[in-house]
């Protein structure tokens, strides 16, 4: 079995008069220290998808293991979550609010508080422990989520458009950042993005979704030198323009096809 294994997920909501089957035959093997990128159009079910990983509501149908334990049964620090948004408390500090998850887990070896600092400088934000968020830029501020997301050594990270609110040039930067933390520290990572060539400058793999109900629709398999560079030198790589031109003509017919 493998590192992260998505069985055969299908998911529909139910209201007392409606039945809406967001997810239908979601099957995918995730290696761990692995980068996967979830693509498609609007409503084919991607955040619902993140949310059944990070056990946040069961699947209708369908089993999530991470390391062979159903996600339902595995520690929720174990799964990290990064939003668009990144919800640090405005009323603690950056090393506050770093450190948050550490407090609830009522995990108080010195070791663990001076490693979380030492994601912080790793992040570029030596020197704004004691500083509030509502002073630090939207780039910086999306650095000290990572830095609180990594604190508590989740094996799996979901990343949910977390660059999607940044300008072009802090997306970059941070592209590169989030893909290099990542993979010193071997994390394996799961990104919602509408962003085509974030997807391919980021991942190993992309699955292209098609909607109602969301399905895998296709799969890009990156090559090896693609996936050993950084985000930032494979959107110059010769590579490149091919790859987002065919993802960009398969995800124009899904559009289409919903018009
Ligand atoms: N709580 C809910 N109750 C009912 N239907 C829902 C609920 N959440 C999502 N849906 C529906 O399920 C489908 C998938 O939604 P989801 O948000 O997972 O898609 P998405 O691919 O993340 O969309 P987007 O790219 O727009 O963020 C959509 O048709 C949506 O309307």
């Amino acid at each position: 079995m493998s590192f992260l294994s998505i069985q055969d997920i299908h998911h529909t909501y139910f209201t007392k008069s409606t039945a809406k089957t967001a997810l239908a035959s979601i099957s995918m093997d995730i290696e761990e220290g692995s980068f996967i990128s979830l693509l498609g159009p609007s409503g084919c079910g991607k955040t619902t998808l993140l949310s059944i990983i990070a056990g946040l509501f069961n699947p209708t149908q369908g089993l999530i293991t991470l390391e062979g334990q159903p996600v339902q049964d595995v520690n929720k620090h174990m799964i990290g979550y990064m939003l668009q948004q990144d919800y640090l408390f405005p009323w603690k500090t950056i090393e506050e609010n770093v450190t948050l998850g550490l407090k609830i887990q009522k995990k108080n070896d010195p070791k663990l508080f001076s490693d979380a600092l030492s994601l912080l400088a790793e992040v570029g934000l030596q020197g704004t422990e004691k500083q509030y968020p509502k002073q630090l830029s939207g780039g910086m501020r999306q650095r000290a989520a990572l830095a609180r997301t990594l604190a508590v050594n989740p094996k799996v990270l979901l990343l949910d458009e977390p660059f999607s609110a940044l300008d072009y040039q802090t997306k970059l930067k941070l592209e590169d950042l989030v893909s290099e933390t990542l993979k010193s520290f071997n994390k394996t990572a799961v990104l919602v993005t509408h962003d085509i060539g974030e997807a391919i400058a980021m991942s190993d793999r992309i699955y292209l979704f098609s909607a109602n109900p969301g399905r895998i629709f296709k799969v890009f398999d990156m090559n090896e030198e693609l996936r050993n560079m950084t985000p930032f030198a494979a959107r110059n790589h010769p590579s490149f323009p091919t790859l987002f031109q065919s993802i960009w003509k398969e995800l124009e017919s899904l559009e289409y096809d919903r018009q």
